[in-house]
């Protein structure tokens, strides 16, 4: 794989992310993809999403609080972005806990998301199976999912990320784990939200997808590992965890621990 070049391709093109995302996590993401190299710009307003999903590097649609007005914003800027070109990343936050967001979720995602990137309850939930995800959280293992992934992946011709203690990227060919720690993104809010955003930046920036979407998360975990080594607690692993993502250079994902998984 040439993830050191996706990583550099990433940096140098400083890719346009359109974001509509939650409130909870908006100014983190801007903050995580100016921090990686890539620009963001968040807008959720009816009118404003088709025209911008048409002209940005790439979209990301998360449905962590989503309002009507939002929602319709979501299904013009998924219109747009399939009729463009423009890859696009579906984060279903809590679907499967709570049901708008699921019918809305199964619905859009026959869109044909470029990449689905979820935590295991939620990619379970997504693909129709029982999951045990307590709101935006999982309560189940990326072991389990992986194979309701699979089923997303051959259904809707997507990537399928599932993050947990390792990350799992999966296409209908392929699956591959991405070994990094990133435990102290699960001690502050946002870290899955941002991870899609600069996921959706590396898929602008490089053909394969799936390659993509493995840089991704290799680079956002190798961030992590640093800004732990580098901070005493949540407050001072967010800050360190932005300056870390500025830092890492794309050369370390030569010595990612990736582990490729084959599956009967
Ligand atoms: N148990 C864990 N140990 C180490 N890293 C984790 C663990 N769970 C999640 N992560 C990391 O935290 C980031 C966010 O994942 P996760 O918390 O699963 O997302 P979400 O916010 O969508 O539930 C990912 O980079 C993932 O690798
Ligand atoms: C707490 C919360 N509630 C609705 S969206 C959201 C943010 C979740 O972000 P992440 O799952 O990335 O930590």
């Amino acid at each position: 794989m040439t993830l050191p070049i996706v990583a550099r391709n990433y940096r140098e093109q400083s890719p346009l992310v359109f974001c509509l995302t939650n409130t909870v996590v908006t100014n983190f993401t801007a903050n995580v993809l100016l921090a990686s190299g890539a620009a963001p710009a968040m807008t959720d307003l009816p009118g404003e999403a088709r025209p911008f999903a048409a002209a940005a590097s790439a979209v990301l649609v998360n449905l962590g609080t989503p309002t009507t007005e939002q929602l319709r914003a979501m299904e013009e800027a998924v219109e747009s972005a399939s009729a463009a070109g423009t890859p696009w990343v579906l984060d279903p936050v809590a679907v499967g806990a709570l049901p708008v967001r699921t019918e809305f979720a199964r619905r859009i995602v026959a869109r044909r998301p470029t990449l689905i990137r979820g935590n295991a309850s939620e990619i379970m939930a997504l693909a129709g199976w029982e999951s045990s995800g307590r709101g935006v959280d999982s309560l189940d293992s990326v072991q389990e999912a992986i194979a309701a992934g699979r089923e997303l992946a051959v259904k809707y011709g997507s990537v399928v990320a599932i993050s947990g203690e390792a990350d799992a990227i999966i296409d209908a060919q392929r699956t591959v784990l991405v070994h990094t720690n990133g435990i102290g993104l699960t001690r502050i809010t946002g870290g899955g939200c941002a991870l899609g955003a600069v996921c959706a930046g590396m898929l602008a920036v490089h053909e394969d997808p799936f390659e993509a979407a493995v840089a991704a998360h290799g680079y956002y975990g190798l961030a992590a590992e640093k800004a732990l080594a580098a901070s005493s607690g949540p407050g001072s692993f967010a800050v360190a965890f932005l300056d870390s993502l500025a830092a890492v250079e794309p050369a370390a994902l030569e010595t990612l621990n990736c582990e490729e998984k084959t599956y009967a």
